[in-house]
């Protein structure tokens, strides 16, 4: 079993502090959501991840061994980002061939099957691909390299739903065909809601939330009902936002619930993954910021 393991990782440009001391520990075989709002620095610590950027402090190994500047260890990881690493004039067929022999292999079956499915013209030039027919690429060169650990920044970017769709399942069906480590930063919560197995929430340069979503999920709790029994029920809980609908209210609990008795008033259900993330980003009523990192 091998490890990614990030650990007090710091980065500041110029005065502006990104990231402050990330710790973070990637298992085999396990599908990631990287989550976080505009400038959270989820694109940054992908980039430092991948030895593209230094940081200023900290260190990132795989099975014990700094990747700076490792090319045995950069080898195992590919970052598909916004960043483009080809030149205009490239030739779709030769970034193919270059890419498969610094990375020593590429799935040409998938690959062929990929391209047909999405339509991509692979004799095109690199920079006269429309930005989804650029992502779409990437993500074919994402899915076809043999690495261990695939890091995805925004993937659908500029695909449409049809598009998005199509790479979903193609990225299960990579992933059960070939079990291997993604780490996938979005702002598309639904959508990656039923394909990652857990998630990892930065806020403001610091991780607030990294669990399995199975976990996290078990610990969303909505409570609806009149609002003075709500209220009495949700008493000394962690309640991180709240609607009112007319003279019903829905608490929004983060947490284990105790044994208090329901009333029967009250109904008790689960929410979901996004309506989470909002409430732990939005520093909404009561801040779950410490719980759970
Ligand atoms: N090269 C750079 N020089 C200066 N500031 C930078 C640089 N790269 C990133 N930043 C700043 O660092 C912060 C984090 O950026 P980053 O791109 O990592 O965030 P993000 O979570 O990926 O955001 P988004 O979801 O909007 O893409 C932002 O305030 C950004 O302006």
């Amino acid at each position: 079993m091998s490890v990614l393991e990030v650990s007090h990782i710091s980065k500041s440009f110029g005065s502006k502090h990104v990231l402050s001391d990330i710790n973070l520990s990637f298992d085999d075989n396990k599908i990631y959501g990287l989550l976080g709002r505009n400038g959270a620095g989820k694109s940054t610590l992908l980039s430092i991840i991948t030895d593209r950027i230094a940081a200023d402090s900290g260190e990132v190994k795989i099975d014990s061994e700094d990747v700076d500047d490792n090319d045995s260890r950069l080898g195992l990881m590919y970052l598909m980002s916004e960043a483009n690493l080809y030149a205009d004039g490239w030739k779709l067929t030769q970034i193919i061939k270059d890419s498969e022999s610094l990375y020593g292999g590429f799935n040409h079956e998938l690959a062929d099957r990929l391209i047909k499915e999405f339509g991509l013209d692979i004799n095109q030039k690199f920079g006269k691909l429309s930005t989804g027919y650029n992502s779409i690429f990437k993500l074919i060169l994402a899915l076809c390299l043999p690495v261990k650990y695939v890091l995805l920044d925004e993937p659908v970017l500029g695909l449409d739903a049809n598009h998005r769709e199509l790479f979903y399942s193609e990225l299960i069906q990579s992933y059960s065909d070939n079990p291997r480590t993604f780490i996938i930063s979005t702002h598309l919560i639904e959508e990656v809601a039923n394909i990652i197995s857990d998630v990892i929430v930065l806020d403001q340069g610091r991780v607030i939330l990294n669990q399995p979503v199975e976990d996290v999920l078990a610990k969303t709790h909505s409570v609806v009902g009149p609002e003075k029994d709500v209220e009495q029920y949700t008493k000394g809980l962690n309640v991180i936002g709240h609607n009112m609908m007319g003279t019903i209210r829905a608490n929004y609990v983060y947490g284990d619930l105790d044994d208090r008795i329901l009333p029967d008033t009250v109904q008790l259900s689960n929410f979901d993954l996004q309506k989470l993330f909002i409430f732990l980003t939005n520093q909404y009523e009561g801040s779950a910021k410490n719980e759970d990192q």
